[in-house]
This record gives structure tokens, sequence and C-alpha cells, in this order.
């Protein structure tokens, strides 16, 4: 399988240990969502597999090669989005293109026409011929995608992607990352806007102290007690009914409705049952948190605790 390995993976900066222990896969045609609080080792982590940080340890396979060994391989074959462009400023945004295909070997005719294709595909049509150092932030997020598109890479790494764009363009990167999920390539994508990975990842790379959270443990947090907002055009009503049914004490009250804590989607159906046989007028009824974010939480509640 090419794609992304990563088996015990470890880097320290002297004795700050960035990464202590990664380990997952991601196979082609699948996007997985890297998340993990601030400081959790994900940049130090996509730097390593980007081939250009070397791990202390462990073994990583980038479309099949090693970082360490075959770095030329690995970028070849790698689409690099950092989370900070650095650009050279008085490019324009189509010089810069141009200049980034020829460096991956395209002739002068083939780079043009990749950068065209390029920044039709980001939208940057307009700003083509300005300099990059014009660009708004979320501008040079797009050109930055863009580059890193560049020599149509099999396996795309991506840092903070979406930070910086409006709606729309976020809708649009979306879009474009299960596209190119879909015509096989591998994709890892860091964000701290979870539910926006909820739309595009398959899968989920938990990362908390540099180490990443094992499928049981992954399981186990999915499988924990987690909040829904009931919402009802009569609140009163509502708290009478949850006192009624015994869940007064555990729902939290507040002026959009109520949080309850469920265990299950069975206990749920349960409960909207119950009140809507009670008269209360719901409005609506959904789990607070989406799903990527119910198990982050989890995780990091409990290794707070452990710590
Ligand atoms: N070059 C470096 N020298 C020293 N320490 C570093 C270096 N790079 C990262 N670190 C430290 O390693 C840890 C992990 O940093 P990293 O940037 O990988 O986290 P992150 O998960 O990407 O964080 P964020 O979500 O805030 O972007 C942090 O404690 C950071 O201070």
């Amino acid at each position: 399988m090419a794609g992304i390995e990563v088996s015990g993976v470890a880097r320290a900066f002297g004795d700050v240990h960035a990464v202590r222990n990664a380990t997952f896969t991601v196979e082609p045609g699948h996007v997985a969502g890297l998340i993990g609080p601030n400081g959790a080792g994900k940049t130090t982590l996509l730097l390593m597999l980007a081939s250009l940080l070397r791990p202390d340890a462990g073994t990583i396979r980038v479309a099949g090669f090693d970082p360490v060994t075959d770095p030329a391989e690995v970028r070849a074959r790698m689409g690099w989005m950092p989370d900070l462009l650095g650009s050279w400023a008085s490019l324009t945004v189509r010089e810069a293109l141009v200049t980034s295909a020829r460096l991956y070997g395209r002739s002068t005719d083939a780079a043009r026409a990749r950068a065209d294709d390029l920044i039709g595909l980001v939208d940057l049509d307009e700003l083509a011929d300005r300099p990059t150092r014009v660009l708004s932030r979320g501008q040079k997020q797009r050109l930055s995608l863009a580059r890193a598109l560049v020599h149509d890479p099999e396996v795309l790494l991506l840092d903070e992607p979406a930070s910086g764009l409006d709606p729309v363009a976020r809708a649009g990167l979306r879009a474009l990352v299960r596209r190119l999920a879909s015509e096989g390539r591998t994709v890892l994508v860091s964000s701290h806007v979870l539910a926006e990975l909820e739309e595009m990842a398959d899968q989920a790379v938990y990362l908390s102290g540099g180490v990443t959270a094992a499928a049981d443990e992954i399981e186990r947090a999915a499988r924990t007690a987690r909040d829904w907002r009931v919402r009802s055009l009569d609140p009163e009503r509502l708290r009478t009914a949850l006192d009624a049914a015994g869940w007064g004490e555990v729902a939290r009250i507040d002026n959009l409705g109520a949080i309850v804590p469920l265990a299950s989607e069975e206990d749920a159906a349960q409960l909207i049952a119950h009140l809507i046989g009670s008269g209360v007028p719901i409005s609506s009824f959904a789990p607070a948190v989406g799903d990527l974010e119910h198990v982050f939480l989890d995780l990091s509640r409990n290794g707070e605790e452990d710590a």
C-alpha cells in the first residue's frame, strides 16, 4: 500500500518531546484529519512526513518511500501546504506558480499551462498578475494550496488549510479536497475547526502530547455520554417535562433550551419520544457537538486526568 504509514515516530527539540509516539496509516483515496490541541505536535509530525525534519525514532513511508533515506522520491510525490506561506514577495501569483512548476522539472510551456489550470482551480484569476505580497491571508492560503498541487502529487499534507478562508472559499476547499481524494490521492489535513474536518475527513488521527490515540481509546471515547441540545418553543414546559422524566438533574438549562448528556442514540430516541408525548413543542433536538469534537473533548479530558 502507498498512502501514508507512520509507526512509532518520535522527535524532540532539546528536552521538548514534540512527538513521542505517533502511529497511524492513511490509505490512498482517503482524507484523514489530524486533530490535537495547541502544541500537540501536529506541525512537527507533518514536517517529518514532508521530509523537512528528521525523526529521532520510528519509521515513515509517504507514497511508499522513506522521507529520511529517499527525500527526493517523497518530494516528487508529496504536496505540502504549510500553515504560513513563505512566498517570493515580488513575483506575481502566476510567476510564483510557473517558477514552482519549473522547479519540479516542467518545460516552460507545460509550467505555464499548469499555472493557468491551478489559478482557475483555486479561484485566483483576478489576482493572477498581481505580486503575491498584496494578497490577503486567505488569498495566500489559496496560492499555497495551488503550489502544493503544482506537480500533481499523490499524497497531500495540508497544515491548517482553511485558516483565513471566508465561508465560500472554505466550502470550495472542502469540495476540492474530496475531489482530490476521489481521484485516489491520500490527504492528511490538520485543523482546529473540527466541524469542517467532519465534512471532509473519512478518518481522524488524534494527537495529544505527541502521542496518537489508539483505536480502542477512540472507540471508548466515542461511546461515552455526549451532550444533546434540545430547543423548545416553550422552555418552561420543556423544563417541567425533563424534571418529570428524571432528566432534570443532569440537564443544563440555558436561554436556548437545555443540554442533556445522553449515553446512546437509543436514549436520545426515548427522550425525544417522551418530550413530544408530553406535548412539549420541540423545535430542534441534535448532538451539541459533532463526532470528532466529542471524541477530541473526551480524549483531552482523560489525558488531563491521567496527567
Ligand atoms: N523548532 C523547535 N524548537 C523547539 N521547540 C519546538 C520547535 N518546533 C516545535 N517545538 C515545540 O514542540 C511542541 C509541538 O509543536 P507543534 O508546532 O508541532 O504543535 P502543533 O500541534 O502544530 O500546535 P498548534 O496547534 O499550536 O499549531 C511545542 O511544545 C513546541 O513549542
